[in-house]
């Protein structure tokens, strides 16, 4: 009972399982492809002008004193035999260019689905014109070759000669809509276009003398000219005799402007676009757009980084232990006259779970007034009753193991439930009282707070956050902003920097341990919130998964501002620390960010040591629905993060509560050991990465630009020369200035802030570099002289 989840077997993730071939390899098997196409299309053509003289010589293959005359002798000639003569005719001449393409692609290591399309369609076309031609050239077997030829047979003993002139119809009006997307409308205007040429060819033929529409012709009857047809075999419209001299002039102007009618109504026939259809050619032409394509050959980690934690046994829990706390429970109940109809065992990792129905007539209320005396009676530490367990009518009594399993990592990752996850961020949290493999999505959460007192697990519960999306998702799709005030636990993070993490421009640690720049980060990151909205609203879409399904069908043109918008997940390790030194400038940023930041892909987890009501606020909690406690010390810390009791009650080690709103389960986290992130970091790290962390909005300190009045004496001593790399530059950015005068950031923060007092850079404008007003060198110190005058 209880054991199917851990029965299941270890399975690598499915990315990393799948068959690739190493560059090198790719280039040789490329080059080899495109040689052979070669040789392939030099036999086929070859053999069209030998096959007669080479054909006794197919038996002869092994012969060595025999010659063919096809290019690529013998080898030529059978080849081209079995290919033209018994496969399909003329149209096996696709072939060569289809491996030859092949080659290609390998050669040059491209990727996408174009190669898979050029295939079908080379199939389809061999097929189609090797039918045709031995439709049409059945004496001549070198067209359509034995497979065309046979093929027609087998049709026409079916549907006949003209079933079979249908069907090759209804082949080729299919290749010419889906393959050159020719429309009914395509066809009208190329005979309009036609018609037009042949008018202006006319009118070029014409005499001299256009004047008159009435010409004469050598029997002297006059031929009305059609002024859109221009044709002259149409018969005059009135047959009398013409008056003698009599002509009809029409101004030449008149001619002129029938013309340029006819012009612009082909023009308004070129001009009906459609930006979906433009949208599906380019994703016929190059695939979907993959946003993965960057690190094409990054290999997920492997499951042998995780270890079993001495879990391969699964749970240990004995039969005289189950049945001792059976009779603890009854013993107990009946002390306090309460009966029990039936009870029932559920044997989690770290707890068991005894259901009990009670008598008929006993009152769940006095029970739950019983709670704190039972939980002393079976005088156990941990237990926890729900009274009643939700939409079960049972009462729950949840009793500590005394040998408790460790849930390792690798179980919960290697789970089916996990592996299946159709989920935007999957994560795997442990495993419930049943054993089962819990898994959650971060994107619907949509936000989570995490409480625990020291020591019980909280770190862990991060660590396990985090792998879950290492080992689910590509560093295209997914990165980090990591905040780790207490500097050791989220520094093992630091070698998957430029794969994983996301930073501020200027900064030169991608894990924030400073309060400071937490500040600017979560400022910044509600610029890349506002941005986000903005692309959202020019696409016209809700949320960021329809945004990116609708950027990858290339329906989202990169030169308006389009681009892949990867999730980011904001993970604040020792909340209270910050919040005690921060306050309001990390509040507001934080209430705004879990406001909105949902639709656009941006996730917050925060976790505390202490869930004291000013820490995390009724603002905080009102927009943190998903919980996760830890043990904590007071049932008033409980109530605080879950609203409920019970994370007084748990065990610790990773036995948590978690809720997502009304229900509360009991989970015990997965544990995974500080070298095995060590091991995932070092792999993922190891590979090729992006050139930098991924760029989050500058964002420049409010507080340094209120102090505009900077006082001349009070300037920076680099202001002369910050001033000036700013004017050669042309751009106002405080990056510029670290990098280039190897400042700190604070520093060129405040530089900026006093070159915007002296009236050289413009106000700060969000992520845009600031406008720099002053134009060159001379204006400058002009500018500066002026000053100290
Ligand atoms: N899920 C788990 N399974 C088994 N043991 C665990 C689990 N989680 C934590 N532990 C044990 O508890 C110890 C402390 O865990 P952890 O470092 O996560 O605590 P913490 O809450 O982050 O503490 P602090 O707030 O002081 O950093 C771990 O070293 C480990 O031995």
């Amino acid at each position: 009972m209880a054991k199917k989840g851990r029965k299941s077997k270890p399975k690598t993730p499915k990315k990393g399982l799948s068959f690739k071939l190493s560059n090198q390899n790719k280039i040789i098997l490329g080059s080899l492809l495109m040689l052979f196409s070669v040789a392939l299309f030099f036999s086929f053509v070859s053999f069209y002008f030998t096959w007669q003289d080479d054909q006794s010589l197919l038996t002869e293959f092994a012969n060595r004193n025999e010659q063919a005359k096809n290019l690529l002798n013998k080898f030529g000639a059978s080849v081209s035999h079995l290919f033209i003569y018994k496969g399909f005719g003329l149209a096996s001449m696709i072939f060569p260019f289809l491996l030859g393409y092949t080659g290609l692609y390998m050669f040059l290591n491209l990727k996408g689905q174009g190669l898979l399309r050029k295939w079908i369609w080379g199939l389809i076309f061999i097929i189609w014109i090797s039918i045709s031609l031995g439709f049409f050239a059945t004496t001549k077997p070198l067209l359509g070759g034995i497979v065309g030829y046979e093929m027609n047979d087998f049709l026409q003993d079916y549907a006949g000669k003209i079933g079979v002139l249908l069907l090759l119809l209804f082949g080729l009006i299919f290749i010419l809509v889906r393959l050159f997307h020719f429309t009914p409308e395509d066809f009208i205007h190329y005979f309009k276009a036609k018609k037009e040429s042949i008018s202006s060819e006319f009118k070029s033929n014409a005499p001299e003398d256009e004047d008159t529409v009435a010409i004469e012709k050598d029997n002297d009857v006059p031929v009305i000219l059609d002024p859109y047809t221009h044709k002259n075999d149409i018969p005059p419209i009135e047959k009398e005799e013409p008056i003698d001299d009599f002509e009809v002039n029409v101004p030449t102007e008149e001619v002129i402007e029938e013309d340029v009618l006819a012009m612009e109504v082909e023009k308004i026939v070129e001009e009906q676009e459609d930006t979906d259809i433009l949208a599906n050619k380019l994703v016929d032409d190059f695939g979907e757009f993959d946003p993965t394509l960057e690190l094409g050959n990054y290999k997920f980690p492997t499951i042998d980084l995780l270890e079993q934690h001495g879990a391969a046994g699964g749970i240990t829990i004995n039969q005289e232990e189950l049945e001792e706390n059976k009779n603890k429970i009854v013993d107990t109940l009946k002390n306090y006259k309460i009966g029990i109809a039936q009870i029932k065992a559920t044997i989690g990792p770290t707890v068991t779970l005894y259901e009990i129905v009670p008598e008929a007539g006993v009152r769940i209320s006095k029970i739950k007034n019983l709670e704190d005396d039972i939980a002393l009676s079976l005088a156990a530490l941990g237990i926890r009753i729900i009274a009643p367990i939700p939409g079960k009518g049972t009462i729950g009594i949840e009793v500590p193991n005394k040998n408790a399993t460790v849930v390792s990592m690798r179980s919960v990752i290697v789970s089916s439930k996990f592996q299946k996850a159709e989920m935007e961020l999957p994560i795997a949290f442990g495993k419930t009282i049943s054993n089962e493999t819990f898994v959650v999505d971060l994107a619907k959460m949509p936000h989570m707070l995490m409480a625990g007192a020291t020591g019980q697990g909280k770190s862990v519960g991060l660590n396990a956050v985090i792998t879950s999306l290492l080992y689910k998702k590509h560093p295209a799709e997914v990165k980090f902003i990591l905040v780790d005030p207490k500097k050791v636990e989220l520094t093992l993070y630091n070698k998957i920097e430029r794969h994983f993490l996301a930073k501020l421009p200027d900064s030169e640690e991608a894990i924030i341990t400073d309060n400071n720049k937490v500040i600017n980060t979560l400022n910044s990151l509600c610029i890349e919130m506002d941005n986000r909205y903005e692309l959202l609203k020019l696409a016209m879409v809700r949320n960021i998964k329809e945004y990116n399904t609708k950027y990858k069908a290339r329906k989202l043109n990169p030169n308006d501002g389009h681009k892949f918008l990867p999730y980011i997940v904001l993970v604040i390790d020792e909340f209270a620390d910050l919040i005690m030194t921060a306050g309001k400038e990390v509040e507001t940023p934080i209430a705004r960010l879990a406001q909105l930041a949902r639709a656009i892909g941006i996730h917050l987890i925060i976790a505390t040591q202490r869930p004291s009501v000013n820490v995390i606020t009724g603002i905080i909690k009102a927009n943190f629905p998903a919980r996760i406690a830890f043990r904590v010390t007071s049932k008033i810390d409980s109530r605080t993060i879950l609203d409920a009791q019970g994370a007084d009650q748990l065990i610790g080690r990773g036995d948590m509560l978690f809720t997502q709103g009304n229900e509360v389960t009991r989970l015990q986290c997965a544990f995974v050991d500080t070298p095995e992130v060590e091991k995932i970091t070092a792999y993922i790290g190891a590979q090729r990465a992006y050139p930098q962390a991924h760029e989050l909005p500058e964002y420049v300190g409010e507080d340094s630009g209120t102090s505009i009045d900077y006082e001349i004496s009070e300037r920076d001593a680099m202001f002369r020369e910050a001033a000036e790399v700013i004017v050669i530059a042309q751009q106002g950015s405080a990056s510029l200035l670290q990098r280039k005068l190897k400042l700190g950031y604070n520093r060129a923060g405040r530089i900026i802030d006093q070159l915007e007092a002296a009236g050289i850079v413009g106000p700060f404008e969000g992520s845009k570099a600031r406008q720099v007003l002053v134009p060159d060198m001379i204006a400058l110190d002009q500018l500066l002289n002026n000053e100290l005058k």
